[in-house]
């Protein structure tokens, strides 16, 4: 197997009394595209920061390429890094060309692309502007320009399509397609699930700094047990009175039909001639993730009324 481009083994990290990444294992191949999720203070920054070497872990290893990010000896790796962080800021007086070109120069890379990567990110007509006069959605685009200097071999974004239209949104989609068929490995952080399935490789999703799941969406749909949606066209009579699609049944006749149970229940409906068409919908992303976020609020809510009924019992 290749080694990993980044590898995080048993990471735990704690602001003082506050654990903010518990037992994290994560190994990120190259030209891998991961998804990271979680509620805000999940500890996805946390993570992001680690693996960027600003801040160490308590307990455990992170290694970026071989190295270890918060080493002294790190900075090389880093120059093969892109980061942008969820709030970009930028030296306001400075055009946009000004900015890239001195990030350029702070990551030891040649300035010649500049005006290139402002062009990928859609910008180029104002990079001759101070920042102080763009948009929020300018500015997001200016600091991907900025993640994308020295076509990164890892690249860390978090957030990165907050204040995007949806055709930047749908540009930025594009640049990491085609950054992951050059070999760049991403973590992508975002609360804004729709749309992001397609681009990612695997979905890793936290609460409270612990890993409630991590693999392919399908790998994450068949863990949730969430039912596929079913819905046929042309037997509305017939739906109600049948015993083996009663169960499955809504008011608005879609079947939510367990996965092993697809087949069975497809085949049964192509057989009845009055069937006009039929759609198929299995969970999509944020399903999955409201599905694994429900269940870890469960499991805390119970354990946290055990520990009250023991210790009631303690107190007699
Ligand atoms: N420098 C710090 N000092 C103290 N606590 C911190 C610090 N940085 C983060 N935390 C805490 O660690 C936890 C995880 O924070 P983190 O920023 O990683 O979450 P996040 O998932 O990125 O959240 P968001 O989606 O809101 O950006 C939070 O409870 C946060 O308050």
């Amino acid at each position: 197997m290749n080694t990993p481009l980044v590898s995080l083994e048993n990471v735990s990290k704690h602001y003082k009394d506050l654990i903010a990444l518990s037992a994290i294992h994560l190994h990120l191949a190259q030209g891998e595209v991961l998804g990271l999720f979680g509620h805000n203070g999940a500890g996805k920054t946390t993570l992001m920061k680690l693996i960027l070497g600003i801040i160490s872990p308590d307990i455990g290893n992170v290694s970026v390429m071989g190295t270890k990010p918060d080493d002294k000896s790190a900075w090389h790796m880093r120059t093969k890094m892109g980061y942008l962080p969820e709030n970009v800021m930028f030296y306001e007086q400075l055009t946009g060309l000004e900015v890239i070109t001195y990030f350029a120069r702070l990551k030891g890379q040649s300035k010649t692309h500049a005006r290139a990567l402002l062009e990928q990110v859609g910008i180029a007509h104002a990079m001759g502007r101070p920042v102080k006069t763009y948009s929020k959605g300018m500015r997001q685009r200016l600091g991907l320009a900025q993640a994308f200097i020295g076509e990164p071999k890892l690249l860390l974004l978090d957030e990165p399509t907050v204040g995007l239209d949806p055709s930047a949104t749908a540009e930025f989609y594009r640049s990491v397609d085609q950054l992951k068929t050059q070999g760049t490995s991403v973590v992508l952080c975002s609360h804004v699930l729709p749309g992001v399935e397609q681009h990612i490789d695997r979905a890793m999703i936290i609460s409270g700094g612990k890993t409630l799941a991590l693999g392919t969406i399908k790998e994450l749909r068949a863990q949730s047990n969430l039912p596929i949606k079913i819905k046929p066209q042309g037997l509305n009579g017939s739906l109600q009175g049948d015993p083996l699609l009663q169960p499955y049944l809504d008011e608005a006749d879609n079947l939510f039909v367990p996965e092993q149970e697809k087949l069975k229940i497809l085949r049964h409906l192509l057989a009845d001639d009055s069937l006009c068409d039929l759609t198929v919908e299995s969970a999509n992303l944020e399903q999955v993730y409201q599905c694994f976020l429900a269940q870890a609020e469960k499991m805390t809510t119970e354990s946290k009324s055990k520990n009250k009924q023991k210790s009631h019992k303690v107190g007699g």
